[in-house]
């Protein structure tokens, strides 16, 4: 948007692998929405929009509008803001059940050679207006710090904090003010058992009670596995009083499986807060995200980190390149996909924003009848055991802490006991999460 004026189409020899390098627009648009809605007729737009963003109950999913208020802080403080919603069909059984549900995406505020402390400040002074713009709040893997596991150097380590340390006590305060839920991805230092650090996502009710947290489940070969394992909460769903959510953090999208056990957990919205770049994922990101979302009849919340991060030390990505100081460009574009295959378009690809969708959670149970996905659960069960007598020898003594077990017990009698029966011996260690805002 910021430099749409200045575009113009490509020369078919231009190199495409650099078109965005320079200030990581998409040949200066902020989004794919808007290179294809200045580009095309408005016929032909229609058209591909129904193709890439599909249809919801028979129409293109709409923008709504917001208060002034909320739009004054975008300009304000310049980040991207936009609102969706989706309907579902009305039932004569069952109340709608609308939910709105805000996504937040931001870069860091200091430079990563400043002190911690001020660096963790100042990204609360700059997500605060963010959330107070929709009384929503959103969602970053680890959005308290630098992505800094990409430099293999343990001084990010003391960016660690308790599930309910001082980033949690921060968005309490919001919680309890806009009446919302919070999801909050942190660096985890888990005080009670041995200081065991953790990707941990922390659900902070509208209360500004902890409800409760999951721990990442699959762990990325870049950096993070010497930081921490494999969490061990399992599938955790957790009841809210707006809908029942799961948090799938980051490279868990990647893996079926890991996705399915929300579902049969009991989850009608799923986040997955992200910190990951071009050379990674942007091409699977829609694909997998709207690929979730249908296969397992939920909505799905896909947010990604803003910017370049450049941290004081040259580091190499085991790649053969040569070394470098940042990781490279986030390339954010969050968005909602919901179960009936359609979806927003994404926030800008390089500005923080705040997207904004009212969500009608009826559809995950129509799309359920309506298509049976979720009809055949003991296929899937099988797998499941087969594939863990095939790690059995190896993580026999990976023994979960007692108060995780409960939990993840907790968690799946509550929703599915005929499943558990079958899950456990696969789920008896935890997980975890990352952060979302539901309001109303
Ligand atoms: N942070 C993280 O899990 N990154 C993995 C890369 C990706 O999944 O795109």
């Amino acid at each position: 948007m910021l430099r749409d004026h200045q575009w113009a189409p490509p020369l078919a020899t231009e190199n495409y692998s650099s078109s965005n390098s320079i200030d990581n627009s998409i040949c200066g648009f902020e989004s794919l929405h808007h290179l294809l809605c200045a580009s095309l007729s408005p016929q032909v737009f229609q058209e591909v929009k129904r193709l890439l963003w599909g249809l919801n109950c028979g129409r293109a999913v709409e923008p709504i509008s917001l208060p002034d208020p909320a739009k004054a802080l975008s300009s304000k403080h310049d980040f991207d803001l936009q609102a969706f919603c989706f309907h579902a069909d009305k039932e004569l059984l069952r109340e709608p059940r609308i939910v709105r549900v805000g996504l937040i995406q931001n870069s860091i505020a200091l430079p990563t050679t400043a002190p911690f402390l001020d660096q963790k400040r100042a990204i609360f002074q700059k997500v605060r207006p963010i959330i107070d713009a929709a009384g929503a709040a959103g969602v970053n893997e680890a959005w308290i710090m630098p992505y800094g596991f990409c430099t293999l150097e343990k001084r990010w380590c003391e960016l660690t904090e308790p599930v309910d340390g001082e980033s949690t006590q921060f968005l309490q305060d919001l919680a309890r003010k806009y009446d919302m839920v919070i999801v909050s991805p942190i660096l985890e230092r888990d005080l009670k058992h041995g200081e065991t650090l953790w990707n941990t996502a922390v659900i902070i009710g509208n209360h500004g009670n902890i409800i409760g947290k999951h721990r990442k489940n699959h762990i990325p070969l870049i950096g993070e596995s010497t930081y921490y394992t494999e969490g061990n909460t399992g599938h955790p769903v957790f009841e809210t009083a707006y809908g029942k959510i799961a948090v799938n953090i980051c490279y868990g999208k990647h893996h079926p499986p890991n996705r399915l056990a929300f579902v049969l957990n009991g989850a009608e919205l799923v986040f997955n807060p992200s910190a990951t770049i071009r050379q990674f994922s942007e091409q699977m990101w829609p694909v997998e995200a709207h690929n979730a979302a249908i296969a397992n009849s939920y909505f799905v919340g896909s947010i990604n980190r803003v910017g370049n991060e450049v941290f004081p030390n040259p580091f190499t990505s085991g790649d053969g390149k040569p070394q470098h100081t940042d990781f490279g460009h986030f390339y954010v574009s969050s968005h909602f996909s919901a179960p009936d295959g359609s979806c927003t378009p994404s926030l800008s690809r390089y500005r923080d924003g705040l997207i904004i969708s009212d969500m009608d959670l009826s559809l995950c149970r129509q799309l359920k009848d309506k298509w049976g996905f979720q009809m055949t659960p003991d296929l899937y069960l099988q797998i499941a055991n087969y594939q863990y007598i095939a790690h059995d020898t190896e993580c026999i003594f990976h023994i979960p802490h007692t108060e995780c077990i409960a939990h993840v017990l907790s968690n799946l009698d509550m929703h599915n006991p005929a499943l558990n029966k079958n899950i456990l011996p696969k789920t008896g260690s935890l997980d975890h999460v990352g952060l979302f805002i539901l309001i109303e």
